[in-house]
């Protein structure tokens, strides 16, 4: 298990880093096209299993929607703060 802010650190290292095989450094490669593109579809998973499939599948797509919302975040030069500052 980790949290939000462990989840950043572990992303914002793959970036600068580029570890062959990150399906991060993929997705940045990708561009904000394709990120965003994933993120809508994380959002309306986790809206189908809200409605329909239970509250685990619901947290599994959750999950990924705050991972696609992190690498989104990473490919616009954003920082946690960034985004905090409009909570
Ligand atoms: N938490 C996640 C995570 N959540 C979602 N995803 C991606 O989102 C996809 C989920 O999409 P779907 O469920 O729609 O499955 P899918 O459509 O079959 O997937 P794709 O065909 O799009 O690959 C997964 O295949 C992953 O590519 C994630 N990829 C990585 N992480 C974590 O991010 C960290 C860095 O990962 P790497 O950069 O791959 O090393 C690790 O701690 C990982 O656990």
């Amino acid at each position: 298990m980790k949290t939000f802010d462990e989840l950043w650190t572990e992303l914002s290292d793959k970036a600068a880093t580029r570890p062959e095989g990150s399906g991060t450094v993929a997705a940045l490669d990708a561009g904000v096209h394709t990120i965003g593109k994933k993120l809508v579809e994380e959002a309306a998973e986790s809206w189908m299993a809200a409605e329909h499939e239970g509250p685990e599948r619901t947290a599994e797509e959750i999950s990924q929607l705050l991972y696609h919302a992190q690498v989104l975040m990473l490919a616009s030069g954003l920082s946690l703060d960034d985004v905090y500052a409009h909570l």
